[in-house]
């Protein structure tokens, strides 16, 4: 969907925020950009829909290089969300969410659906906050209309910078959440930037990690934590040393009947993340046992719920 081919960006006093880098991003695949600060995440993403030129090598989106592109179908073809959404001041929630369908010249009863159906779809409920002004609305309510406006003429892309970074825990944590249930609907390509890798491990399809401009290591979530390419991954990654701890996996389990579990591997509430990792490899779902019973199971997602909530504790 969106390829990066040994793409650099030089700047004039001789800085290269992005040096050599390729990358090929799945259709559908989120996929999250991570890496200290000023590693180049941003630069990389701003190339994408042309807010910054790049130097050298070449950005294709579906096979066409984004340079032969008309800058605003770029633009409308890909949604932009910014940590300090931006939503324009004077204008509605509504106003503000049809800005592209408007200047796409949709017509207005296609807008009014769109904007109820995006509104619902954000957890808002479009009765209420149609008509209200951003000032009127949460940190974490302004995120999700910031969402809505990206998503609003449904562009195959989206690009989230630090979306959620400004926002408390636990409506930064809600956000998440809600992303993944909404990713599941409308299987969007999403290129995420993030320094934090509890986010990265929960919402990446995968993760490519990022220093100096250039690639340490791309990978889903469990590679980067059971293959991690050199010690600046592991250290990054920051969850090596205990990987061999025995930990209580019971309160990610999800509940299930006895015959949903019946062909399942099964596996104790008191593991090793090695341990699971490896089983997960190999199966999609586990049985979890806990005292000689077979309490619910257990798959990918909760096993990396776990793995971010102690790298949250060890922050
Ligand atoms: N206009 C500019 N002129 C010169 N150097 C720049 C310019 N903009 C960015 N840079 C440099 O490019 C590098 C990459 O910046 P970028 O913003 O992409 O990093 P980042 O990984 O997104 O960082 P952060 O996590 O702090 O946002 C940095 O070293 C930065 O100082």
């Amino acid at each position: 969907m969106i390829s990066f081919e040994n793409v650099s960006k030089k700047y004039d006093d001789g800085t290269y925020a992005v040096n050599n880098f390729s990358l090929h991003i799945k259709e559908g695949e989120l996929l999250v950009l991570i890496g200290p600060s000023g590693s180049g995440k941003t630069t990389t993403l701003k190339m994408i829909n042309r807010l910054i030129p790049l130097t050298d090598g070449y950005i294709k989106i579906k096979d066409k290089m984004i340079s032969d592109y008309d800058i605003h179908e770029l633009r409308w073809d890909i949604g932009y969300v910014l940590q300090q959404i931006a939503l324009f001041p004077h204008m509605t929630i509504e106003e503000n969410i049809a800005v592209v369908p408007e200047m796409k010249k949709w017509d207005q009863t296609e807008i009014n659906q769109r904007i109820d159906e995006l509104l619902h779809m954000v957890g808002l409920e479009p009765e209420t906050y149609r008509k209200r002004l951003p000032n009127e609305l949460s940190g974490g309510q302004q995120q999700r209309i910031g969402v809505a406006r990206a998503l609003a003429a449904n562009p195959p892309i989206i690009l989230m910078d630090e979306p959620f970074s400004a926002l408390d825990p636990l409506s930064r944590e809600k956000l998440q959440d809600d992303l993944i249930e909404l990713q599941k609907n409308i299987k969007k390509t999403i290129v995420f930037v993030t320094h934090d890798m509890s986010e990265a491990l929960k919402l990446g399809d995968r993760i490519c990690l990022m220093r100096n401009g250039g690639i340490v290591q791309t990978g889903t979530p469990e590679e980067l934590i059971q293959q991690p390419a050199n010690d600046f991954v592991r250290e990054f990654v920051g969850i090596d040393q205990s990987q061999e701890k025995i930990m209580d996996i019971r309160e990610v389990v999800e509940p299930a009947n006895p015959g949903e579990m019946e062909h399942l591997p099964v596996i104790s509430s008191q593991v090793s993340i090695n341990e699971i990792l490896a089983l997960l490899s190999e199966q999609e779902q586990l049985a979890v046992v806990d005292r000689d019973e077979k309490i619910g199971t257990i798959d990918r997602q909760g096993i990396i719920r776990i793995l971010s909530g102690r790298m949250e504790a060890l922050k």
